[in-house]
């Protein structure tokens, strides 16, 4: 096992260069939030902003557009509903799918369909709800065609998707159902098993664990906001294993940074410091 650190995460985020532009930086579609789960697709998207995504999109019940744009104007905004959806999906390099999308029969349609849209070309990220469904609809795992899935759950959607309890969740049992479900469907699948300490999990049998965060980051919604970081730092830094150890550890370091002077670190404060974070890291020694 591998422990994720600044080093690490240092190699991954380096100064921008000059000659670019926001196209440079990658686009990403966020696609969740019913009317109950507002909030959700509201902190992952602006986890993707502040994580540099050059352009943010969000797919979301109506109800959550004008709070959204008020929010967020840097993200722009479709209605989840409208078959407008699909056509947005295939313009997007990363597709997060699931922060606060619910379980009724109309988000298992939605999840369903634009798990079968996303093409080779492009990058599934899977979290909460889209967890949910995934575990209650398993068959589904044989229709993506994305070049690389990234599933993020806690240990119960784990426990939910895998049927490992969280007691027996290890790293030889991990890697043997990650493998079970997916090797034989889908090539590229990276696993980050969220807990006090995450662990990252990938196909060819690699585990890291974050050497970062705190218990003040135990708060609704710490998730979503990981979701939209690591989406935009698969759409940043490209479709690979170092994106997604860097997002995870940045999300944490941001949280370390604020739990020093706070008792509790709420989701849309790391979202708002993540930028100073990644400064930082970019200035370090191994970027110079
Ligand atoms: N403001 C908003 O709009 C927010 C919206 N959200 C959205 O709500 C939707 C539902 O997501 P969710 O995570 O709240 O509930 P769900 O998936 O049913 O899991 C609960 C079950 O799992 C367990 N459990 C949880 N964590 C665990 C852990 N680390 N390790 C082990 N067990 C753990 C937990 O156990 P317990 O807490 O009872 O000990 C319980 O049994 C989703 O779409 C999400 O995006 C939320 O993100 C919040 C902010
Ligand atoms: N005690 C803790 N120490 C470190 N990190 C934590 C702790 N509790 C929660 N986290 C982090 O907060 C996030 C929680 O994710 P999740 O359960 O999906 O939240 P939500 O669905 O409410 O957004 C994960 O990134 C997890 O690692
Ligand atoms: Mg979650």
């Amino acid at each position: 096992m591998k422990i994720i650190d600044e080093d690490l995460a240092s190699r991954v985020v380096r100064l921008r260069p000059g000659k670019s532009h926001k196209g440079t930086y990658g686009r990403i579609l966020l696609i969740g939030g019913s009317k109950q789960y507002g909030g959700a697709i509201l902190m992952a998207a602006e986890g993707a902003v502040m994580a540099g995504a050059g352009l943010t999109t969000v797919a979301t019940d109506p109800s959550n557009v004008t709070p959204l744009r008020t929010r967020l104007p840097e993200a722009m905004a479709i209605d989840l509903y409208s078959p407008a959806l699909f056509d947005q999906v295939a313009k997007n390099d990363v597709i997060v799918l699931g922060p606060g999308l619910g379980t009724d029969e109309q988000a298992k349609n939605i999840f369903a369909k634009v798990l079968e849209t996303v093409s080779k070309e492009q990058t599934l990220l899977i979290d909460a709800s889209g967890l949910t469904l995934l575990a209650q609809n398993r068959e589904l795992i044989s229709r993506i065609k994305a070049g690389l899935v990234v599933l993020t759950p806690h240990q119960m959607e784990w426990q939910w998707l895998s049927s490992i309890k969280i007691a027996d969740q290890n790293d030889q049992e991990n890697l043997k159902v990650l493998a079970s479900l997916f090797s034989e469907k889908v090539k590229n699948v990276i696993l980050v098993l969220k807990s006090h300490r995450t662990r990252v999990y990938d196909l060819a049998g690699r585990v890291y664990q974050n050497s970062a965060g705190n218990p003040g980051m135990a708060t609704g919604g710490m998730g979503d906001t990981l979701a939209g970081i690591t989406g935009a730092f698969l759409a940043q830094f490209g479709p690979r294993l170092e994106s997604v150890l860097a997002a995870v550890y940045c999300h944490s370091l941001a949280g370390d940074d604020l739990y020093q002077d706070n008792y509790l670190v709420l989701p849309t404060k790391i979202s708002e410091h993540l930028p100073q974070v990644m400064k930082r890291l970019s200035l370090s020694s191994k970027n110079r």
